[in-house]
């Protein structure tokens, strides 16, 4: 299947590929910036137990639980002084950038469609949605090592590859140590989240939304939840990334900072803690006056890793039915998002076809 459209200057949002119904579209401006979403400073994440700061209690103590607090009211937190070179970030973010300038024929080298494992694509992992996303993506898959197809990796600007190494490398520390506060939190052994990802996947998804001459029909990225443990967003300055706790009626705008990583749990962060911690409901919106960058670093549990909570509390029942692996549950999420949006389109469809009967009937 070719890609929809890389020609975004001269789409128009007539084409209804790309609008959404009402009920979807943003509520909030992508730069009515809210300070709702907590910005959690690691500094001291690493000090010794016991160790206090003027004899109250340790710093890595306070962190934990502001970070575990997030976690519990949204599931979306920032952290700064996380320990990633600021040097690095730039050059990410930087190569991203060049990638997506590329001659369109460039980037088609690497055209995902048709089922390959990374590379670019127009709008959607997903083929068949019904409403398009206003972005073009580019992924490459990075854990296990030992699973890496470089060939699905792109190769131009050709410092790409080098830069992106380090990025996931130190990506995957910096994951591997906030998943072992949650454990901690959970009463369980540092190493049990990250243990019961069995052999940790990492995927990095780079989101690029080119700026559009009606923000407020479309979205750059539908409404979702990741599927896997937890994900750590780098996004550029603008603004775009939102998120909601009451099921979509009310949205806030993530307020970027420079150098800061954005953290959401995903579904697999939320069955393990029985539904403690939220996976975060988010969504990416566009705007007229400039495109946009983020990076997201998915950190998923082996495709065979079983799926449930660790530990259900006396008292509690667990949320889920049965163990299921996280393939199962992953090829679940992802024809469930595909079927309600396709039954939305017939619904839809269903609902113009009703409005013309009347006039049909002046002919009768
Ligand atoms: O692009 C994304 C974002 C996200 C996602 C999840 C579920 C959806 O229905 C959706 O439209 C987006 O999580 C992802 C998970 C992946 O494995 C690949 C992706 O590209 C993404
Ligand atoms: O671009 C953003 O701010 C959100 C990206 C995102 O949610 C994702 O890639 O899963
Ligand atoms: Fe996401």
């Amino acid at each position: 299947m070719a890609p929809v459209s890389l020609k975004w200057d001269e789409t128009s949002l007539h084409e209804n590929r790309f609008v959404r119904d009402e009920d979807e579209r943003p509520k909030v401006p992508y730069n009515k910036f809210s300070s709702e979403i907590p910005v959690i400073s690691l500094k001291g994440i690493d000090d010794v137990d016991g160790s206090s700061v003027d004899g109250f209690g340790s710093r890595r103590a306070e962190i934990c639980d502001k970070i575990v607090k997030a976690c519990e009211d949204w599931g979306i937190f920032q952290v700064v002084d996380h320990g990633v070179d600021t040097k690095l970030l730039s050059e990410m973010t930087r190569l991203a950038r060049e990638f997506f300038e590329l001659p369109t024929e460039e980037k088609l080298r690497f055209d995902m469609t048709g089922g390959k494992k990374g590379g670019f694509i127009v709008s959607s992992h997903l083929q068949g949605e019904a409403v398009q996303d206003w972005r073009e993506i580019v992924t490459y898959f990075s854990y296990p090592i030992k699973a890496r197809d470089y060939s699905r990796w792109p190769d131009t600007p050709k410092e790409w590859r080098a830069v992106t190494e380090k990025y996931s490398e130190e990506l995957m520390g910096l994951a591997c140590k906030l998943l072992e506060v949650l454990s901690e939190a959970m009463g369980l052994e540092k190493e049990a989240l990250t243990k019961a990802c069995v052999d940790m996947d990492q995927k990095v998804v780079v989101n690029y939304y080119p700026k559009c001459p009606q923000p407020d029909l479309t979205l750059g990225l539908k409404r979702h939840t990741d599927p896997g443990t937890i994900t750590l967003l780098l996004q550029d300055q603008v603004g775009g990334l939102q998120a909601t706790r009451d099921g979509g009626n009310t949205w806030i705008t993530v307020q970027p900072i420079e150098g800061a990583f954005v953290v959401n749990l995903g579904d697999h962060g939320h069955y393990l803690s029985n539904g403690r911690f939220k996976n975060a409901d988010h969504q990416a919106v566009v705007n007229s006056n400039t495109s946009r960058l983020s990076i997201a670093t998915f950190q998923n549990p082996a495709p065979e890793a079983v799926v449930y909570p660790l530990k259900v509390n006396e008292g509690e029942k667990s949320i889920m039915e049965k163990p299921i692996t996280f393939m199962e549950m992953y090829k679940k999420k992802m024809s469930t998002d595909l079927e309600l949006a396709r039954l939305k389109k017939l619904a839809k469809e269903k609902q113009d076809l009703e409005k013309v009967k009347p006039i049909e009937n002046i002919f009768a």
